[in-house]
């Protein structure tokens, strides 16, 4: 294991706060929009989903790399998150399958992060005043030089990430030899998805973001899925585009999160940074067509516009969050198509809503009644 001191650290918040703490993972400085998740578990499915991509992430458990990371354990290849405030920061693991240890790990992957840090107060500040930059620094200890960096961070609003995270090449991923063919239109998708395709045995090609629906097309998809991903949907054209070409041709259509986003947008529905996002495991989630409650992993920092969506005359409501009545779910009448803002496919998270990838392949099939 690689020698670890914990030298001191701190992190500025956009709005002038200031907490001290002490270095964890690669002494240096880091940047982002500051944000939290109060899963229990999970730490490293978190960290290696790309939707994250450009987020300092503040940990709610109170224990981070108690049970290592595992090679297997991630939802793409390498940390994603911009860096890590945390509690406790658990050098030692005690889990035998664990890989490599959490220091060693964001030692490899240049993440820079802070521990020691009170994060029930910290949360508390963020869910009061609303997302915000924010900048880690275990190098610099100057404010006013932590300050001029932090005022150089763009804003989330308005950022397009998922070039940045997508595959360059196409790639596939299941079983070639099985029925049915998937377009996976990659704006940061997670492995997890694929995982839970795969399981439906589907086989499935993973185009890079930028990819028109022709080009998906012409490889003769039977169905078009929209990942989940970073940054503003508003700022993401070429995505709206590819959606409304799926939506015309009328080819079956799921969307994820980010994928959600865009399914929306692509149906003249505006979305909005909200003021703080969901990011967690156990948002409940009400599905107005089957009457059930669905407890949902969530990870997102902009939404649908609701009262756009009840304006709307091309979208019905599927989904709502129980605890602020948010929508979390569409699908467009007349069409193939729906989305979900949560995770069905929860890694971390419950499966209860694992279901919906089912309808899709059902939807595929011409047997989702609806
Ligand atoms: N998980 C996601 O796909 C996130 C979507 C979008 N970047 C948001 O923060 O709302």
């Amino acid at each position: 294991m690689t020698n670890y001191t914990k030298l001191p650290a701190i992190l500025l918040l956009a709005d002038g706060t200031v907490f001290y703490g002490k270095a964890a993972g690669k002494i240096g400085t880091t940047t982002g929009e500051i944000c939290f998740n109060t899963g229990m578990t999970g730490y490293q499915e978190v960290f290696t989903d790309p939707s994250y991509f450009g987020q300092i992430m503040v940990t709610t458990n109170a224990h981070i790399g108690n049970y290592g990371m595992h090679r297997d354990e991630i939802e793409s290849e390498g940390i994603k998150i911009a860096g890590l405030v945390c509690k406790n920061y658990n050098i030692n693991y005690s889990r035998k399958e664990a890989t490599e240890s959490i220091q060693d790990n964001f030692q490899n992957e240049n993440i820079v992060g802070i521990c020691d840090i009170d994060t029930r107060a910290l949360v508390r500040h963020i869910r009061n005043k609303g997302a915000m930059n924010a900048i880690i620094s275990s190098e610099i200890t100057d404010l006013q030089q932590l300050r001029k960096k932090l005022e150089e961070v763009p804003s989330m609003d308005g950022l397009e990430l998922s070039s940045v995270v997508s595959t360059k090449e196409p790639y596939y991923y299941g079983n070639p030899e099985a029925s049915i063919k998937i377009a996976a239109l990659d704006l940061g998708i997670k492995k997890n998805i694929l995982r839970n395709f795969d399981d439906r045995e589907l086989y499935i090609k993973v185009f890079p973001a930028k990819t028109t629906f022709e080009e998906m097309n012409a490889w003769g998809a039977n169905g078009y899925f929209i990942s989940n991903g970073p940054g503003d949907p508003s700022a993401m054209p070429y995505a709206i585009e590819t959606v409304k070409a799926v939506l015309a041709a009328d080819k079956p259509l799921f969307g994820i999160c980010l994928g959600h986003q865009l399914l929306a947008e692509a149906n003249g529905i505006g979305t909005m940074k909200m003021f703080n996002g969901h990011r967690g495991l156990n948002h409940p989630v009400k599905n107005i067509i089957k009457n059930h409650c669905e407890v949902t992993s969530q990870n997102h920092g902009f939404g649908v516009i609701p009262e756009e969506v009840k304006a709307s005359d091309k979208v019905e409501i599927t989904h709502v969050n129980l605890n602020d009545d948010s929508i979390e779910g569409i699908r467009v009448k007349g069409k193939k198509a729906f989305s979900v803002q949560y995770h069905p496919e929860s890694s971390p998270g419950p499966h209860d809503s694992r279901y919906l990838f089912d309808d899709f392949v059902s939807m595929i099939k011409g047997e989702l009644a609806w």
